[in-house]
Parts: structure tokens; C-alpha cells; sequence
């Protein structure tokens, strides 16, 4: 039986990088985590631990560092695209980077109503994401956000599903419905500005979350990613994940008490995990291989 090498990426991941940029005396705090990884001609380290090929991870780490000081980190993208375009160009046997850059924000801490010029608290478990891809002299982006926490404590409904002897879900014409949304969208090739659209994208999610009258996170998730599409002409496609983060009724019977849809409790797990695309009708034709854009490998 032959046995060959298939699909494989190294890199280093998670690296934790904080800029400070001092230039006056309103500090501007970057705070990164930037994940590395190359795919290429990569046989020779595999087959036989000939490591002429392999651009070490340890050496990936410090470019991540070296990058930030020659040149401000800027926008998440447009630092995952010089990294990536770095490790294609240099070394002739790397064919693709993949850059993974999530940014985690910081507010400027009030005091007497002022901001303060140098401390900050930590935004919250919200992020900004990118996954930039680097093929030959292709480039795909795909930027997101992830961890928006959202509940709406009316204006949703859920009911016509099928009954068979394992339903006990009793039907909704009012519910909480909350979710912890990560969204991620491809841009159409070519530079964007970035931070506009993600502001934007973010705008949209949440005034089509709050808005849309809900019949099932389903038919939500669909009006979000199609208000996106509909108002970002520079976005390809974008694919949403939905937990459904259960808030269940508390039976109060047996204390005489009657529950008029107020007393919740809010389930951990399961949840239900509503996940989908939206896209655009006649494809990207600007994208060749739009797979390349998404996929880390297959086997993971
Ligand atoms: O919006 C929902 N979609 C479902 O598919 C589902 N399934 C379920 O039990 N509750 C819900 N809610």
C-alpha cells in the first residue's frame, strides 16, 4: 500500500502582539492576535527531516514582532496581507500564507467624563477578525466579527416545526431570542476600506436583528446576511453562525405564581447552533477558487 503526504500547514499560532503608539501624549493601544501559517513544498521536511525548506515557526513569530515596529500594524487586513505576502515572496518554496488576525479592543477609561490619554479597559469578548490567504499572487480576504452577544425579549416566534413522539418543544408566538454571533464575509478581490465596511457590516447585523420580526433564527440569519449583501456591494458572501442561546420559561405553578413571560432561565448547553451563507446569486466571478479563501485543511 503506498502512502504519500497529503494536505499540510505549519505556522505559529496565537501570537500575542500590543503596539503602543507613542507619538504624543494620547496613547493608541493595538492589541493582535495573529496566527501564521504557510503550505508549499513542504516534502522534504516530512519525508526525510531535511529542514532546508522550513521557515521556522520561531521566525514567523519574530516577523509578526519586526512587521509591527517597521511599519504601524494599521488596519488587521492590510497587516495580514503584508505578512502574507512577505512569506509567499521571499521564500520560493512557500506557495500560500494564511493570516489569522483577531483584534481585541480597548476603551479609553473615563475620568471626570474625559478620556484618559493612556488607560483603557478591555471592550469585551467582542472581536474583529480577518483570515487573509496569499496564493501566488492571489489574495483572498475574509474579515469578520465574533462574540456579539445579542438578545431581543420580544419579536420572536417559533412554531409550525413537526410534532413526532419525541417533541416536547410546546409552540411560540413570543420568546426571548439571543445569540452569540460570528459572522464572517469575503470581499470581491481588490483593497477596501476595511474598517468602514466592518463598521458597517456590524451596523447592519444588529438594526436586522433588532428589527426583524422573527419566525425562526434561521429566517434571521438570512435577513442579516442579506441586508449585508444588499448594502455592501464589495462583499462576495458571507457566512453567519447563530447559537441559539436558549432562555426557557420557569414553570412558577407550583408557587402559586403565574409566569407572564418575565421569569427566564437562561440555558448554558446545548444550544442550537444556527449556521448558514448568504451569497450573492451568479457567484464572484472575480474569485477563481473562493474555497481557498475559507478553508483552514480539510481535516481540521
Ligand atoms: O429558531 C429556531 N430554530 C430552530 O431550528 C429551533 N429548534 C428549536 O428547538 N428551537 C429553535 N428555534
Amino acid at each position: 500500500m503506498a502512502i504519500t503526504l497529503g494536505p499540510n500547514q505549519y505556522g505559529k499560532a496565537e501570537v500575542r502582539l500590543v503596539t503602543v503608539n507613542r507619538a504624543g501624549p494620547v496613547h493608541h493601544v493595538k492589541d493582535v492576535t495573529v496566527s501564521t501559517a504557510l503550505r508549499g513544498r513542504l516534502e522534504r521536511t516530512h519525508l526525510t527531516g531535511d529542514n532546508a525548506d522550513v521557515v521556522a515557526t520561531d521566525t514567523q513569530k519574530n516577523t509578526v514582532f519586526a512587521f509591527a515596529k517597521e511599519q504601524p500594524v494599521g488596519e488587521i487586513e492590510d497587516f495580514a496581507l503584508r505578512l502574507g505576502r512577505h512569506f509567499v515572496d521571499e521564500f520560493s518554496h512557500i506557495e500560500q500564507a494564511r493570516i489569522l488576525v483577531d483584534e481585541h479592543g480597548w476603551d479609553r477609561i473615563a475620568v471626570d467624563g474625559t478620556p484618559h490619554d493612556h488607560s483603557f479597559s478591555r471592550s469585551g469578548d467582542e472581536r474583529r477578525t480577518t483570515a487573509v490567504t496569499v496564493a501566488g499572487e492571489r489574495t483572498w480576504v475574509v474579515s469578520g466579527v465574533t462574540g456579539l452577544v445579542l438578545l431581543k425579549s420580544t419579536g420572536s416566534e417559533f412554531h409550525g416545526f413537526p410534532r413526532d413522539r419525541y417533541t416536547t418543544l410546546a409552540e411560540t408566538n413570543d420568546r426571548i431570542l439571543a445569540t452569540a454571533l460570528t459572522a464572517r464575509w469575503r470581499y470581491r478581490s481588490g483593497e477596501h476600506d476595511w474598517a468602514a465596511c466592518c463598521t458597517d457590516v456590524r451596523r447592519i447585523l444588529l438594526e436586522t436583528f433588532a428589527t426583524k420580526h422573527s419566525l425562526s433564527l434561521q429566517q434571521t440569519l438570512y435577513a442579516m446576511g442579506e441586508a449585508v449583501l444588499l448594502a455592501r456591494e464589495e462583499i462576495a458572501e458571507i457566512r453567519l453562525s447563530l447559537p441559539n442561546k436558549h432562555h426557557f420559561l420557569v414553570d412558577l405553578s407550583p408557587f402559586g405564581l403565574e409566569n407572564d413571560n418575565e421569569v427566564f432561565y437562561a440555558a448554558d448547553r446545548p444550544y442550537g447552533l444556527i449556521e448558514g451563507t448568504v451569497q450573492r446569486e451568479n457567484g464572484d466571478p472575480a474569485a477563481e477558487d473562493p474555497g481557498l479563501a475559507w478553508h483552514t485543511l480539510a481535516a481540521f
